[in-house]
């Protein structure tokens, strides 16, 4: 019988089963042995590497038979030689009395006699018990043999062959087989791990015994260190290259560094090694690790040390695109003569529609004259080979709206007065808003051809505003024209060029190109659609851009008669796509080195915009005035005076232009009868004027338009009123009054436990700074847990009175000792500000 044991565990008799190597045979195999040599016969028919039961001679089986008998009779038999299979000298280690017996007997099966194993002949092994006398002999040169076929499969890239046994020749693959005679090393679950000489012997011996020869292979102290996998990944990879020593270069002469910047930073900047730098800091008595940020002492210290100087570089404002506008950015040498820009502003129905649809179709560039004209915001026309750029936005609101956003990008104003009609408010107001932008004036008297036209009575009217014609001895260019027929309209222009060469309009076309947007609208198919006015340099399609407060890549640029262009030069409308967002009228835009800043400058701007409408209020008005005025050095406080009648207008101003504080006079820049309208809440806003309203109201459009720009208002209803109040707020002298001023937000990221102190938050300030006179505001998940005041301020282990954005610091809070990690603080004083 023969049963399938399942071992785990403890239970697993595998060291039974495991023969060890010797010298010499088992003394139950050499008394076995000793008795075949008394004539046992045997046969040789052991075909199975590991029978799972082994033939037996007529006589064995006999005996067998009758142990088994004798067993199941319940009868002991001490003395049971042969009847046992081991043939251990006759000796039945089963053959107990009672017990066993007894319960085999009660039906139990007999299990005792086949899992009596320990003896049993392997796979792999000879059954001694079926061979000759000479089995010794065979068994010892077997064994030999079989080493032999060990030591060769141990060998990885030549197996040899083995030498077969003598007789037992269906267990010879198996021995011989060099994947089960030898595990490879590496393999298994643990990667070879347990074969590396640090796993116990259990695992050694079963390691070693997976043939199932019940012959362990020999330890051999030569045997190669590490698996066999790691030798094969050592192989493969070859020698390894020399390390190159690092080259050292010389120091700067001079550290140009950033405040804030870290070891890691100056390392680059000093080519010398971070570990170096902290070595050197440390012997100067500056612990810090490679990426603490330094203060200006250390790195100048640090520079002093190796010898060089130190200097703080300004940081470069990505955000900051205007300073690309100033005239010190554009190489005088490289300036040549640029097309004028030119607006058509003046008093509803005087014709400047008119007059722009006439130059647009009849003075069109040479070659798209059959082309569609599209409305683009802007558009160029020719004459004698010369071009003028037209903004194609008529009124003053547009001009004065892209002149707020800061783009100034008009040379020259053409007002249109009718002739008919004469100046109206309109004209009056076209009139201040292209002084206020500074811009010469060309009057074209329309409609001269009606009958009931009047040119001269215009020029005399608007002698009044400082416009004087040349022939009455002053120097605006006045043409009488009629925009309908195109009467005198190639004078008009012939006056705009000569203008144009008066001003010496010049621009640099070689250099990255720069302008304004002069409109945007979001297109359904395209995008967000821009008409821009390059003003410096040369724009080219896949240019990157930032525009207001979005970014882009050019994408296409098309002319107002839909002509495709690949780059446009100074003063050229062009209607570009490729943006992220629609910009607004008047925003500036500037082509960048790479898309990548252009992004970072681009959302920086619309970040900051945001913190601008946050905490807007930077317009001038009464409250801030004198603050403003020291601020700016100021020479003038624009004021725009609004009343019920002309009368009061004129008492009113005449009585402000008289007021001087310090040198400061106000400077009316317009008046007018009637309600407060859109158009002066514009023009405030552009000019950062004061609107003074006597007796007047605002319309409810220019009240909405007021609260949104934050354009001060004030109504009076008496003059000596308002004369009072400017005057005190010139002097600084109105009635103070305070308000909140966010200063900084703080985020806490630790918090320091202390016996003496309690808790000592540790964090970092995001944005602005944070002052030891600051008030706190403790803000957790949106809710302001804790409003009061700061204990204390430090970096490290100094007092600090300021800690700046992207510092980190500790402090306190004054009665509160529950700030948390993830708290939001915001910092922030009481501004004193004047009263209304
Ligand atoms: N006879 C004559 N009529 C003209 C002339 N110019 C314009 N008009 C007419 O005046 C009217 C108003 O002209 P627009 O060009 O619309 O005037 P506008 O200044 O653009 O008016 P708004 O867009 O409302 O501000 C139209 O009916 C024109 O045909 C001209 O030179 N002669």
């Amino acid at each position: 019988m023969t049963e399938e044991k399942k071992f785990s565990g403890s239970n697993r008799p595998a060291r039974k089963q495991a023969v060890p190597e010797r010298k010499e045979l088992p003394a139950s195999q050499r008394r076995h042995a000793a008795k075949l040599t008394d004539g046992t016969t045997v046969t040789p028919n052991n075909t199975a590497s590991r029978p799972s039961k082994p033939a037996r001679s007529g006589q064995q089986g006999q005996q067998n038979r009758a142990s088994n008998q004798n067993r199941t009779n319940g009868t002991a038999t001490g003395t049971n030689a042969g009847g046992n299979r081991s043939n251990n000298g006759g000796q039945n280690r089963n053959s107990r009395p009672g017990g066993s017996r007894v319960r085999a007997a009660e039906g139990r099966p007999a299990m005792r006699e086949t899992k009596n194993w320990s003896t049993k002949p392997r796979e792999g092994q000879v059954d001694y018990s079926k061979q000759k006398d000479n089995s010794l002999k065979q068994y010892v040169s077997e064994n030999e043999k079989r080493k032999q076929a060990v030591a060769a499969a141990k060998e990885p890239q030549k197996p040899k062959p083995v030498a077969k046994p003598v007789e037992n020749k269906k267990t010879e693959p198996k021995v011989a087989k060099p994947t089960t005679a030898a595990p490879a090393a590496g393999a298994g679950k643990f990667g070879g791990a347990l074969a590396s000489g640090n796993n116990s012997a259990r695992n050694n011996s079963r390691k070693r015994n997976t043939a199932g020869t019940g012959q362990q292979t020999p330890r051999r102290n030569d045997k190669p260190r590490g698996s066999k996998k790691s030798r094969r990944i050592a192989a493969k990879r070859g020698p390894v290259a020399p390390v190159t020593e690092r080259k050292k270069q010389p120091l700067p002469e001079i550290l140009e560094y950033r405040i804030g910047m870290n070891v890691q930073d100056l390392s680059k900047l000093l080519h010398r090694d971070t570990a170096e730098i902290i070595k050197k800091l440390f012997l100067l008595g500056i612990m810090t690790n490679q990426n603490q940020s330094l203060d200006t002492d250390t790195i100048e210290i640090l520079a002093a040390d190796y010898g060089i100087e130190a200097q703080v570089k300004a940081a470069e404002d990505v955000a900051d695109i205007d300073r690309f506008f100033d005239d010190e950015n554009i190489d005088e040498g490289q300036l040549v003569s640029r097309p004028p820009v030119v607006t058509i502003m003046g008093h509803v129905d005087h014709g400047k529609t008119t007059l722009l649809d006439y130059l647009r179709n009849s003075h069109v560039t040479e070659g798209e004259a059959g082309g569609i004209t599209q409305h683009i915001g802007a558009y160029q026309t020719q004459l004698n080979g010369k071009t003028i750029t037209f903004l194609d936005t008529p009124g003053h609101a547009a001009f004065t709206e892209m002149r707020a956003r800061g783009a100034n990008v008009t040379d020259l104003t053409i007002l249109v007065v009718a002739a008919d009609d004469g100046v109206m408010p309109q004209t009056i107001e076209a009139i201040n808003h292209a002084k206020a932008a500074n811009t010469p004036i060309i009057v074209a008297v329309n409609k001269i051809d009606k009958p009931g036209a009047k040119p001269d009575d215009v020029m005399n009217q608007l002698m009044a505003y400082d416009l004087v014609p040349e022939e009455y001895g002053g120097d605006t260019i006045f043409v009488k024209i009629s925009a309908k027929f195109g009467q005198n309209v190639d004078e008009l222009l012939e006056m705009i060029l000569l203008q144009a060469e008066v001003l010496e309009l010049k621009a640099n076309p070689d250099m990255p190109a720069r302008g304004s947007v002069v409109e945007a609208r979001l297109d359904r198919g395209r995008g967000p659609v821009a008409t821009v006015l390059v003003q410096q340099g040369t724009m080219r399609v896949g240019d990157p851009i930032v525009v207001g407060n979005t970014y882009g890549r050019v994408r296409t640029m098309t002319n107002e008669r839909g002509v495709e262009l690949e780059e446009a030069s100074p003063a050229t409308p062009v209607q570009v796509t490729g943006l992220n967002d629609v910009p607004q009228a008047g925003d500036r835009f500037i082509v960048m080195a790479d898309e990548k800043t252009a992004r970072a400058a681009g959302e920086e701007r619309a970040k900051r915009a945001q913190e601008v409408i946050r905490n807007s209020g930077a317009v001038v008005t009464l409250d801030t005035l004198f603050s403003t005025m020291s601020e700016k050095a100021m020479k003038t406080v624009p004021v725009i005076v609004k009343a019920d009648v002309q009368g009061s207008v004129e008492a009113l101003s005449g009585s402000l232009k008289k007021i001087e504080v310090d040198g400061v006079r106000v400077d009316i820049i317009h008046t007018a009868a009637g309600a407060i309208n859109e158009s002066d809440v514009t023009l405030a806003s552009a000019s950062g004027a004061i609107i003074i309203g006597f007796n007047v109201r605002p319309t409810p459009l220019a009240k909405s338009q007021a609260d949104s720009e934050k354009v001060d208002i004030r109504f009076y209803n008496v003059i000596y009123n308002a004369i009072d109040d400017v005057e005190a707020a010139m002097k600084g002298q109105l009635e103070p009054v305070y308000e909140e001023k966010v200063i900084g937000t703080v985020t806490v990221k630790e918090l320091f436990k202390f016996s003496k102190v309690g808790i000592i938050a540790g964090a970092m300030v995001e944005e602005g700074k944070i002052t030891k006179e600051a008030k706190v505001r403790i803000i957790r998940d949106g809710i302001v847990a804790f409003d009061g005041e700061i204990a204390s301020l430090q970096r490290g282990k100094d007092s600090v009175n300021e800690v700046k954005m992207g510092f980190e610091f500790g402090f306190t809070v004054a009665k509160y000792n529950d700030v948390r990690v993830g708290d939001v603080v915001e910092a922030y004083v009481m501004a004193e500000v004047k009263a209304k």
